[in-house]
């Protein structure tokens, strides 16, 4: 049966350890992979880092960019560099490729999210392998993915893809980071979020030298993924093509199983592609109605609101404590909310002066967090 399938590959299985030179060799069998697989009649859907890397071995930069400035510059060389190399091989093949550059604000934007969706069906349709990865030379700070985990996580829920395969330089997840720890037991199934929670997985710092998240962006993107109802998978990138053993049944690399598909697709956008901009902090009541009974939040029920926000942006709905419980859609401003927050729904137009909505998010823009 034919699959949607998105391969996620780090800077560390794309380039040398010791040099920063690109590894040649793991290329040429990712792109023999994703072109079989693409042959037998699979969507593919690469995201690719590198861009930052490859910049940096073509600079004669010995170790990452700090400053943002020079990391956006040397992504700028890097990623006409990796799309370069990218095309070499695929047209070696016959395979034609497509770039995607993606920023957070395009997948903040509705507008622009449900576009890039329509642009990835087309390209699968005609054939095409897109790459994506992050438009580095644009983005800002505190609207940056800052790691392809979470991009390729959102892309795969963004066009409900049956796989996402996140390759790395370990062969699974560990309970500990292997390099630091080298009894650390191998992970091969991850059946739920809360047996995850269950295995208490060290993650240490930071990954290698020249990748950005380590594990604990792998682990987030699983949720994400699993979330929408992408099995997800972390693996070996040394050996692209364990990826058509895995999907035959071979039990390579740590398996997340998908959790079923409860939230519709625009609820996964509020949950996972939207940056929350405030917080509301909730009573017991306002809490028990949210999460126990599926109800809009109401004015009576907040208690505090911190940061400033328009009506429409996305906030948290928090506990007494700060923990949030859930993330939805505003119908007031942070401003209006500090007027009427602890009324009754009836008093609003009375104190504001003019009516609005009933609700401060309704029920059907509210995502409860887990
Ligand atoms: N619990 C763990 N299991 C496996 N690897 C881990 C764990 N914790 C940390 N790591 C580290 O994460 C690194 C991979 O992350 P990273 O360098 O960001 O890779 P990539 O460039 O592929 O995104 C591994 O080299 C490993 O040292
Ligand atoms: N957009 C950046 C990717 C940063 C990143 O996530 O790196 P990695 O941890 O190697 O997957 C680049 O192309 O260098």
């Amino acid at each position: 049966m034919s699959q949607t399938i998105v391969v996620k590959v780090g800077t560390s299985s794309l380039t040398q350890p010791q040099t920063g030179q690109l590894a040649l060799s793991t290329i040429a069998k990712l792109v023999e992979t994703l072109t079989h697989l693409r042959s037998s009649g699979h969507g593919i859907v690469l995201v690719t880092s590198g861009a930052v890397g490859v910049g940096c071995a073509r600079l004669g930069l010995k170790s990452r960019p700090q400053t943002m400035a020079l990391k956006q510059a040397v992504a700028a060389v890097g990623q006409g560099r990796l799309m370069r190399i990218y095309d070499d091989f695929f047209t070696s093949l016959q395979q034609p490729i497509a770039q995607i550059l993606l920023s957070r604000r395009d997948f903040i934007q509705r507008s622009c999210y449900v576009n890039a969706y329509g642009t990835f069906r087309e390209l699968l349709q005609l054939g095409v392998i897109p790459i994506v990865n992050e438009n580095d030379t644009v983005a800002v700070e505190e609207l940056k993915f800052g790691d392809n985990d979470t991009l390729s996580a959102l892309v795969a829920s963004l066009i409900q893809a049956d796989w996402l395969f996140l390759l790395t330089d370990v062969d699974r997840l560990y309970s500990a980071d292997p390099r630091q720890v080298p009894d650390a037991q191998p992970i091969t199934l991850v059946n739920s979020m809360e047996h995850l929670a269950e295995l208490q997985i060290q993650t240490g710092e930071s990954g290698s030298q020249w990748g950005t998240g380590g594990m604990v962006t792998k682990i987030s993107a699983a949720r994400i993924a699993t979330n929408a109802g992408v099995r997800t998978v972390i693996t070996e990138g040394r050996y692209p093509e364990s990826i058509e053993k895995i999907l035959q049944g071979e039990p390579l690399g740590t398996q997340f199983e998908p959790q079923p598909r409860t939230e519709n697709a625009r609820k996964r956008w509020i949950a996972h592609s939207l940056v929350p901009v405030g917080k509301l902090y909730l009573d017991h009541g306002a809490v028990a109605a949210i999460c126990q009974a599926g109800k809009s939040l109401l004015a009576a029920g907040i208690t505090a609101i911190e940061g400033e926000f328009h009506a429409s942006e996305a906030v948290q709905l928090c506990d007494g404590s700060g923990l949030e419980i859930a993330r939805g859609l505003v119908n007031y401003s942070s401003t209006e909310l500090q007027k009427i927050r602890g009324r009754k729904s009836e008093d609003i137009p009375m104190i504001l002066g003019y009516g609005g909505a009933e609700t401060v998010v309704h029920r059907d823009n509210l995502v409860l967090s887990n």
